[in-house]
């Protein structure tokens, strides 16, 4: 018999002691079951549950709910799903299955061995099963969210004893704010428990989280850090998001670790006195040597720092960390094209339905009438509330945008009304304002409108109507004045026909609607070709293009509109050879020249990649290669193997585009 059968033995019959004592004697077998187990189990007894059974009327979701839910969670689940398909690549056959269950227990997703997939059935280890402790008792993904840490539970530390053949393992995954937003588990057969599953957990759950904190501050500059140069880049790394005026957004956990700070002391305080550097002079010194790093002291501690993400241009560094209250920090986003006069005027290149759009919103200039912009993702939807914001008498004020698509449910509440200091765990001492009074006296753009949750458009609502937004955890409203401009790619009233948007905020967003036309339904792409172009080329040599490089480019169908046009014009000028200026076929996608024409409406295939891979922080090819495969793979389900062969590329090539696993 091995040790590790030993030990199992050892233990399972100190648990079934510890079981008479807790269960039958109602005494507390104290030094036989780890604290931990044994808070839960006195928890699970204060609900209600007894050993033999969970609560009456414990059901799963059915399908239509679940993806519901599977909707709400989709930034976790984007950000989760390659990471559990890895991890069941390091477990196949040996009896298990990877969970991934939200905030509240609700298995969202599973992927495991067919036998085990079986048992794990017939104890609603599946989708759409909520295992929080109130319903399941003791189990590792409930206890590790009640505990928020990562929990192990063996065999007959589950408290309902029809579980008790399990082994888990369980680790809370932690949002960019600090907050809990789901957790990630494996579990499995007792008799096949393995020593090192909650180290596998654990990093894991590392893995998403650090992936999360990168998407959501994907426009912000990236100080990554370790006291180990080896460990830049890896899930030990800290990261600190700082805004372009050297203002510390956010660190991640791993960070606050490294640092020995909180989240609130050093959020909303300035890079030098959290890092004790100059911010301007590390992006000096990192400058174009974004894959090097540098060491500083912090704390008496030499720490490695490595920068990423969105850096300033080389005079705004400069000039807004030297001066910091003197100078407006500098756009959050970069547009690609137009950027310097963006106005109706300037977005009208010659199509007629276009310049119809860019006619009807005039007129409705500085009239605070809330505009709702349609159109294809792509599309332009933002530049245009951007130009309307730029052509009006609020032009002086500020422009905020929100994507309610891009941020997980838990944070839209938060970004959008703001907060009260100690609203939630982990929200910053003296509070922060949301995106609502930061727009006062400008424009608020919220994007995705579509996407809004059901709960957070009656507050929406309730703020359009009053002029006033209540902060979280606060009971003082504050007045705003504020122009709203919404944009969707869905079709809102069939939303509202669904039931899943508010009919009574519909009518109050749609002032005037505006349906801006696909880039395949627009006469003017040459022009468009043109201008983003030499947006892409900037001061160097102008670049041209064949006659049949620009029919092709002219005859495609752009599923991904302006967007995918652009992210073809910056490959063909990546392509060109030194010296070169003359774009031609050869420079151009494949699928340009293919007969069929990809409607947008056709499942995501390999062309479609080009489409859908968003260009705004794709600073380079490798990080187009990277959005690319993410959507492929989010288009299959999250199925490596079918992603990979639709990419016509191997598995590993394809972790390796994901993300250097
Ligand atoms: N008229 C234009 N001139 C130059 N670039 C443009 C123009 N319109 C859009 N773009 C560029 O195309 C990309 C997509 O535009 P935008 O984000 O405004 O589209 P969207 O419709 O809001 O997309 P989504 O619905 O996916 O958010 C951006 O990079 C933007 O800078």
């Amino acid at each position: 018999m091995g040790q590790l059968q030993l030990a199992a033995d050892t233990h399972g019959q100190r648990l079934q002691q510890a079981r008479q004592l807790f269960f039958d004697r109602g005494d507390l077998p104290e030094g036989l079951v780890d604290p931990l187990i044994l808070r839960s189990w006195e928890r699970c007894l204060r609900f209600g549950l007894t050993e033999q059974h969970p609560l009456p009327g414990v059901e799963s979701l059915d399908r239509v709910a679940l993806k519901t839910e599977q909707d709400r969670n989709r930034y976790l689940l984007a950000q989760g799903r390659p990471i559990m398909e890895h991890v069941f690549e390091q477990i196949r056959e040996s009896g298990s299955m990877v969970v991934l269950a939200d905030a509240n227990g609700l298995l969202l997703e599973t992927v495991g061995d067919p036998d085990f997939v079986d048992r794990a059935d017939r104890i609603a280890l599946m989708a759409g099963a909520s295992w929080d402790e109130n319903q399941r008792g003791t189990n590792a993904i409930g206890t590790a969210l009640a505990e928020e840490a990562p929990t192990e539970v063996l065999g007959a530390e589950h408290f309902l004893e029809h579980n008790g053949f399990l082994t888990c393992c369980a680790c809370p995954i932690f949002g960019p704010d600090g907050r809990v937003i789901g957790v990630l588990d494996i579990s499995g057969d007792y008799r096949s428990q393995q020593r090192h599953t909650l180290g596998l957990v654990r990093l894991s759950s590392a893995i998403v989280e650090k992936r999360l904190f990168e998407t959501i501050h994907a426009r912000d500059i990236l100080v990554c850090f370790h006291s180990r140069a080896d460990y830049l880049g890896s899930p030990k790394e800290g990261i600190a998001a700082v805004s372009p005026d050297g203002q510390v957004l956010a660190v991640n956990r791993k960070g606050l670790e490294l640092l020995g700070i909180r989240q609130v002391d050093a959020v909303r305080r300035d890079f030098s006195i959290v890092f004790e550097s100059n911010l301007s002079a590390l992006v000096d010194r990192l400058r174009g040597n974004t894959q090097g790093s540098c060491e500083i002291s912090v704390n008496g501690k030499q720490i490695h720092v490595q920068l990423r993400g969105q850096l300033p241009p080389l005079s705004i560094a400069g000039r807004v960390y030297d001066e910091p209250t003197a100078v407006r920090p500098p756009p959050r986003r970069q547009e690609n094209a137009a950027t310097p006069q963006l106005t109706l005027d300037t977005l009208n290149t010659g199509d007629a339905r276009l310049q119809a759009a860019i006619d009807r919103s005039r007129r409705i200039l500085g009239r605070d009438i809330p505009i709702l912009i349609q159109g294809e993702s792509g599309a332009g939807k933002e530049m245009f509330a951007k130009a309307f914001h730029n052509s009006g008498s609020r032009q002086s004020g500020p422009f905020v945008a929100l994507n309610c698509a891009s941020i997980p449910e838990t944070l839209i509440e938060s970004e959008l009304f703001g907060y009260q200091g100690g609203a939630f765990t982990g929200a910053r001492k003296e509070g922060a304002p949301g995106k609502i009074q930061q727009a006062h006296g400008g424009t608020l753009f919220l994007d995705e409108i579509g996407d809004m949750p059901l709960n957070l458009q009656a507050r929406l609502l309730r703020v359009l109507q009053e002029r006033c937004v209540t902060p979280l955890g606060s009971t003082r409203a504050i007045q705003v004045d504020i122009s709203l401009v919404c944009a969707t790619h869905r079709k809102l009233r069939e939303e509202v026909a669904r039931g899943t948007f508010r009919e009574d905020l519909y009518y109050r967003l749609n002032g005037m609607c505006v349906t801006l036309p696909a880039l395949r339904e627009r006469t003017d792409i040459r022009q468009m070709v043109g201008k983003l172009a030499a947006a892409e080329t900037g001061n160097r040599a102008p670049v041209r293009f064949t006659e049949s490089a620009m029919q092709a480019l002219e005859s495609y169908s752009w599923p991904g509109n302006i967007r995918q046009l652009f992210n073809v014009i910056r490959v063909a000028i990546a392509l060109l050879d030194d010296g070169e200026t003359l774009i031609s076929e050869t420079h151009l996608p494949e699928e340009l020249f293919e007969s069929l024409p990809i409607a947008p409406s056709v499942p995501l295939g390999n062309s479609d990649v080009w489409a859908a891979a968003p260009l705004d922080n794709a600073g380079s090819l490798e990080e187009i290669g990277r959005q690319a495969a993410l959507r492929t793979l989010e288009a299959a389900g999250g199925n490596i193997s079918a992603a990979a062969r639709q990419l016509g590329i191997s598995r590993n090539t394809l972790y390796r585009k994901l993300g250097r696993l």
